[in-house]
């Protein structure tokens, strides 16, 4: 059976890394630097970072010269995220060298050039599902942006590679993740799914690697790191067989 890859999660705000709860502005604890925290994640063995420009993703600014500056350090697979939303934050993105970018309000707010980039970069674009219930939430989680089901059948039909799954209700909360949205998930999509939300422990890990065979490609783990749950070491020992 594939092994569950793991993406530990640097967030960035204001120069910082940092997790929120639910994804709220205002509930950031901080990490210190962001480049720090990327480093020591691969050194631990990750093969791949989810790296996360959150000021982008608020609308409050951007860390683009940082978040280009971790990208480009690592030896390892970046899935970028935050504000990705026309071809120039597309095109920067891009030009960091990242395996993949992460695609969130746009593929609710403009899907006509969310349908034109999946036509021509593929799997270099996955779309981010960050749900309430089963309602698409964008601009920083703060605005509603459609049904979950309508908006999975349209990237569908449209190619879309892959999909991150985020419980917004469990996000940043150390609470487990919402195993049967995962699953309902992947029985209406053949395409890899990427969890994220709610990671608080091993059994946690193990349970997500439980979903392999039905699409579960990999989990994003944020504060359970940081808050040394568990080392990331330990994580990919747990999710290796
Ligand atoms: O990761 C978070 O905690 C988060 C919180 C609030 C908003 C976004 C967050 N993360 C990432 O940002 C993209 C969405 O960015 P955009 O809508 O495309 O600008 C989302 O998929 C998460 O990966």
């Amino acid at each position: 059976m594939a092994k569950l890859e793991l993406l530990p999660a640097v967030d960035v705000r204001d120069g910082q890394a940092v997790r929120l709860v639910h994804g709220e502005s205002g509930t950031e604890t901080s990490y210190g630097s962001p480049l720090q925290a990327a480093l020591a994640w691969q050194s631990a063995g990750a093969e791949w970072l989810h790296l996360v420009d959150l000021d982008a993703a608020f609308g409050t600014g951007d860390n683009r010269e940082l978040i280009s500056e971790v990208a480009r350090a690592m030896d390892i697979k970046v899935e970028l995220s935050g504000g990705i939303r026309d071809d120039a934050s597309l095109a920067a993105a891009l030009a960091t060298g990242a395996t993949r970018v992460n695609i969130g309000t746009a593929a609710m707010e403009d899907p006509e050039w969310v349908a034109k980039i999946i036509a021509e970069h593929g799997d270099k674009i996955a779309v981010g599902l960050d749900v309430r219930g089963t309602t698409l939430r964008g601009r920083g989680w703060t605005r509603d942006g459609g049904d979950l089901w309508e908006t999975l059948a349209r990237l569908d039909s449209e190619g879309c590679a892959r999909y991150v799954v985020t419980d917004i209700a469990k996000d940043g909360t150390l609470q487990g993740p919402n195993l049967q949205l995962l699953k309902d998930v992947c029985a209406r999509t053949d395409r890899p799914v990427v969890a994220s939300g709610g990671v608080s422990s091993l059994d946690d890990l193990r349970a997500i690697a439980e979903l392999v065979p039905l699409g579960v490609e990999g989990s994003i783990v944020g504060k359970a790191l940081y808050a040394k749950a568990f080392t990331l070491e330990e994580a990919l020992e747990a999710v290796s067989r």
